[in-house]
């Protein structure tokens, strides 16, 4: 990529498209291209197709998608197989008719089995069955990768795919019913600490980051308590709980958003699927694992916020809700094999995030 070759990140506003479009601007490429999804609904075939025609892209991040947590993906299952086929097939085929030079697809690691052996290796893809609650999205993932992989194969295309782990940072999604784990958590801690401090300034500046369903405003406070309550934020007479969904024993990878970004610059620059293929690298598997290769049990993600935070008050376990996949660490030796490794850590992205956070 040239400073001043054509990218366009799809996804540009969210975790990982506002964090590949900062570091891009930061290294001086200049002709960055990004349409909203209001300005662009990436299922819609037609209209991708005249984006394409106009712009011109000469690389492609596809960072756009359905995304969300373990409860998300398990209810709104159609939407997350319907849209996320519909925007992969739209970018990736668009960018074969357009003659885009490379074109990056974000997966996931949810695409391994959910036995799979640990940590998992780009090999093990499709050989065993998947975690049923994120099903419909891990196997739009892989219908991705297997769509790179065919159309490198038959028409000479260089589409690499990228499996990252969990991650998290500036810009990520704090809904707490569709977000993912460490977002959900850090929002309830931070509330919690509010809640046992009576800094009701500080929650109702929070909650009304979402709308508030049934705040009438009459009575804030005890609005405020409800719509805690509805959140997993309690004020028992032992003080502030923070709930936690599932056992709490799940153990998850966590790599900050910026360094994802800089994995996906790093891939886009120095890898691609021809020079693999002159190599002798085994390119069957046109997909790299991203991750940080350390996990941490979701009890002690929490405990690891709670001391980040200064929340005094406890936690009690939600197991009416789903665990998912127990253990889903990523064998990264490929990625560390090209040079590339990342840099910040979980307690120290934990504190960065939650600075960005409360500002
Ligand atoms: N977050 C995580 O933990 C992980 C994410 N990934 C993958 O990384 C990629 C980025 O995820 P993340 O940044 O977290 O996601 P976000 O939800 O933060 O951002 C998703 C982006 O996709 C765009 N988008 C969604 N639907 C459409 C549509 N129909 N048309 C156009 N744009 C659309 C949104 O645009 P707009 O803002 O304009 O609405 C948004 O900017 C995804 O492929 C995801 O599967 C993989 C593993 C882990
Ligand atoms: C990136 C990855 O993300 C998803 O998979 P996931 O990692 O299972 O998702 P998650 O982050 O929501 O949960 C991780 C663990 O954490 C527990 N947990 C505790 N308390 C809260 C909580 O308050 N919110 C959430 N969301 N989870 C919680 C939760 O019960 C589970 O055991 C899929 O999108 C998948 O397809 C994918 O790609």
């Amino acid at each position: 990529m040239k400073k001043d070759s054509r990218i366009y990140i799809a996804g540009h506003r969210g975790l990982v498209g506002s964090a590949i479009t900062n570091h891009l601007e930061e290294h001086g490429f200049s002709n960055l291209i990004a349409r909203t999804s209001s300005e662009l609904d990436l299922r819609d075939t037609r209209a991708v197709a005249v984006f394409f025609e106009e712009e011109q892209p000469e690389y492609v991040f596809l960072a756009a998608a359905k995304v969300g947590g373990i409860v998300a993906n398990n209810t709104y299952r159609a939407d997350f197989i319907h849209d996320n086929l519909m925007i992969q097939n739209n970018v990736i085929h668009q960018s074969y008719v357009h003659g885009v030079k490379k074109l990056l697809f974000l997966g996931s690691t949810c695409i391994y089995p959910k036995e799979c052996p640990q940590p998992m290796k780009e090999e093990y893809l499709l050989t065993g069955p998947l975690e049923y609650t994120n099903e419909p999205y891990a196997i739009a993932k892989i219908a991705g990768i297997k769509m790179c992989e065919s159309y490198n194969l038959q028409y000479g295309t260089d589409f690499i795919s990228v499996m990252p782990t969990n991650l998290y940072g500036p810009n990520d999604n704090f809904d707490l019913e569709k977000s993912h784990v460490l977002p959900a958590l850090l929002r309830k801690i931070h509330l919690g600490k509010a809640l046992e401090q009576g800094d009701w300034k500080t929650i109702q500046r929070d909650l009304d980051r979402l709308p508030i369903e049934g705040v009438t405003g009459q009575s804030p406070q005890e609005d405020q308590l409800k719509m805690l309550h509805k959140y997993g934020v309690l004020l028992s007479d032992h003080g502030v709980q923070v709930e936690i969904w599932g056992t709490g024993a799940p153990m998850r990878e966590f790599l900050w958003s910026q360094d994802m970004a800089d994995a996906c610059v790093f891939v886009m620059q120095k890898v691609d699927f021809k020079n693999l293929a002159e190599e002798n690298v085994d390119v069957r598997n046109t997909h790299l694992n991203i991750g940080t290769g350390q996990d941490i049990s979701i009890k002690d993600l929490a405990l690891l916020i709670k001391k980040e935070v200064g929340f005094q008050g406890e936690f009690f376990f939600r197991e009416d809700k789903p665990d998912g996949t127990l253990k889903k660490l990523t064998d990264v030796s490929k990625l560390k094999d090209l040079g590339w490794r990342y840099n910040v850590n979980l307690e120290n992205g934990v504190k960065r995030m939650y600075e960005w956070y409360k500002e």
